[in-house]
């Protein structure tokens, strides 16, 4: 299977505490970790255990301070500013507030055009064809294409957010709590679409949740943290039918029955 995405011992370190007193603590020690295309693996682990930093490192919103990300055989490292700018395509990110970050003056058509316009790419007919196509692809009609993002439900609004981040095809989408800000019966719907996309496309995917059941649907495979480190890897059925790690047993005791 086609290797995408592959973390070979990176580590972050943040500064923390207060100026007198600052300190380097690893937010993430030393982790190794593979998708491939077509495959999501879950990131589970409890707060601060350092899922986000991880994800971030991923898609080259941080560099890491140890360690390599390699993304399709190309170390992010090796990439000067210039060349980063387009491959960044191929590395998309979806956030649990994504849909915050929507700009509220303009209209889902344009939300949908806008990468198209920053990378440069397509006249402007095309441009709207494919804002079109990407609306119908997350299930959000084209009746709406005129719309404000307020005009949308908070579900519909993280489809608008999911669209922005497939439109440039992405190789690897990073999806970050993506739907812990929603309600239960939207959530099964969005981590639907996830899936369905992925399918259509083929693209590996990391997802990060505290949600074991969330995780349980949508992985293939799980790496557990904790406190920075992974303490388990495995297969879904693995990890949800005998974790070896008493750390990822505490985890499951403690999630709601799945
Ligand atoms: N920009 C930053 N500056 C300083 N410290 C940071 C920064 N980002 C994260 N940290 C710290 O790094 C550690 C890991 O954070 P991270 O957000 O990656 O964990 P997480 O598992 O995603 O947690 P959560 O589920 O709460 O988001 C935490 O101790 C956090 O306080």
């Amino acid at each position: 299977m086609d290797l995408v995405l592959d973390l070979d011992g990176v580590g972050k370190d943040f500064s923390a505490g207060p100026f007198f007193a600052r300190r380097r603590t690893a937010a993430v020690t030393e982790v190794s970790l593979r998708v491939h295309a077509g495959r999501t693996v879950g990131l589970v682990g409890e707060s601060g255990s350092g899922k986000s930093t991880l994800g971030r490192m991923a898609v080259g919103l941080l560099t890491p301070d140890r360690g390599r990300v390699t993304v399709h055989g190309q170390p992010l490292s090796s990439l000067t500013p210039k060349k980063m700018r387009p491959f960044r395509r191929t590395m998309q990110m979806v956030f649990q507030d994504s849909s915050n970050s929507l700009n509220p003056r303009m209209t889902l058509e344009d939300l949908l055009v806008e990468p198209f316009r920053a990378q440069d790419l397509h006249t402007r007919a095309e441009r709207r064809h494919r804002a079109a196509a990407l609306a119908d692809e997350v299930g959000l009609a084209r009746s709406g294409l005129a719309r404000l993002p307020h005009e949308f439900s908070g579900g519909q609004r993280q489809r608008i957010s999911i669209a922005r981040a497939l439109a440039l095809e992405p190789d690897l989408l990073v999806a970050d709590e993506p739907v812990s800000a929603l309600d239960v019966s939207v959530q099964a719907q969005i981590l639907n679409l996830f899936k369905d996309i992925q399918q259509a496309r083929g693209f590996a995917m990391l997802f990060v949740s505290h949600d074991m059941a969330v995780v349980e649907f949508i992985s293939d495979q799980v790496a557990v943290m904790r406190a920075g480190s992974l303490v388990e890897f495995g297969s879904r059925d693995e990890i949800f039918d005998s974790p070896r790690e008493p750390y990822t047993r505490t985890l499951l005791d403690a999630a709601p029955s799945l």
